[in-house]
């Protein structure tokens, strides 16, 4: 449904790129920026005059995607730091270099993650769609909620913006069993991290307000986007994407558009919660919105990584 609606929409005129105002006073963190959706991303803040900082685990790529983004952008001020999401110790260190640069954080992307992986585990033993796509943006975000914190003002909210996906709406989160081990199915445990950060964020946005932060959190589905990704997917399936990708799906760029425009459009000040698709709000999935379940969820999150939990201190508001 969404390939045939994004044909329709290339048919229509395609995807016409939003213009914003430069904003050359933030700081903006890609997780997962040397690649894909992520790169793009990067690229469109550094031209928006952004301090961005590439985030990742990607060494090699990481040089080469910074030296074209400040020769392309024109903006020095584009740099990276190594992080491996699927370990509980880099993200830790990665956060801890980073706030002894001792700037501000405007800007947090949750963008990076792997899909269909064969079964394995993170370095900290998860399930690792489970481990690196929605608990290692879990551990980030709360790491570098104090920075967003104290960098938002009223009227300049900080914003933390997640990358999501459609398949939230047909996962099935197993509370039992979020490391997927009585059954393993790649798509299964895809599309369950990528529902576990759509509940993750809207209990994150109930926390923020209802300590009366100037954080917002919303959560983004980029669409279909011809990228790497889908390295992991049966051949035919990739045969038949390098053949049709280019009508069918959207490039990087396009896919990157939703998480730009909720990292920086007015339009979004001061506004949280929301499940964005082509830059327009929709409905996620209705159990998305059950408050007991993000809780739950949270909670557990909070068990699994060793943080504290401060749904205790600021129970979240809805
Ligand atoms: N491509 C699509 O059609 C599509 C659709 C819906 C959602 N998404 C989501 O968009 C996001 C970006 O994906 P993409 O399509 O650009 O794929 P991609 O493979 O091009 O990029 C993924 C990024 O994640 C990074 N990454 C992977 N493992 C990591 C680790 N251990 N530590 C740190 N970084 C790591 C990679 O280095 C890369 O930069 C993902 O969260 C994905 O689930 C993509």
């Amino acid at each position: 449904a969404v390939i045939l609606e994004q044909l329709l929409r290339r048919c229509r005129g395609g995807f016409p790129e939003p213009v914003f105002a430069p904003q050359p006073d933030r700081v903006a963190i890609v997780m997962g920026g040397t690649d894909g959706i992520g790169y793009s991303t990067a690229r469109h803040l550094a031209r928006l005059g952004m301090h961005v900082i590439i985030a990742g685990n990607n060494d090699s790529k990481a040089e080469e995607a910074v030296r074209e983004l400040k020769e392309e952008t024109l903006n020095v001020k584009v740099e990276f730091l190594y992080c491996d999401l699927a370990s509980m110790a880099s993200i830790w260190q990665f956060v801890q270099k980073f706030k002894m640069k001792k700037i501000p954080l405007h800007v947090l992307v949750n963008n990076a993650g792997v899909m269909m992986v064969p079964q394995r585990k993170t370095r900290d033993g998860f399930e690792e769609h489970f481990g690196l796509n929605y608990l290692g943006h879990f551990l980030l975000t709360n790491l570098l909620l104090d920075t967003l914190r104290e960098s938002g003002s009223p009227g300049h909210n900080a914003r933390v913006v997640t990358v999501s996906s459609a398949t939230h709406y047909v996962a099935e989160l197993n509370m039992d069993d979020l490391q997927s081990s009585a059954c393993y199915s790649p798509h299964g445990a895809y599309a369950q991290s990528k529902r576990a950060l759509v509940l993750f964020t809207y209990h994150l946005q109930g926390l923020l307000a209802a300590a009366g932060s100037h954080v917002t959190a919303n959560v983004v589905d980029p669409g279909v986007v011809d990228t790497d990704l889908y390295r992991h997917l049966f051949w035919g399936t990739r045969l038949m994407k390098k053949l049709l990708g280019w009508l069918l799906f959207k490039t990087p760029d396009e896919g990157a558009q939703t998480s730009v425009y909720a990292a920086v459009t007015p339009e979004l000040e001061g506004v949280g919660g929301r499940y964005l698709y082509n830059e327009t709000e929709i409905r996620s999935l209705p159990i998305t919105y059950d408050q007991k379940l993000q809780q739950q969820l949270w909670s557990k999150s909070c068990e699994m990584t060793g943080i504290l939990d401060v749904t205790l201190r600021y129970p979240a508001s809805g």
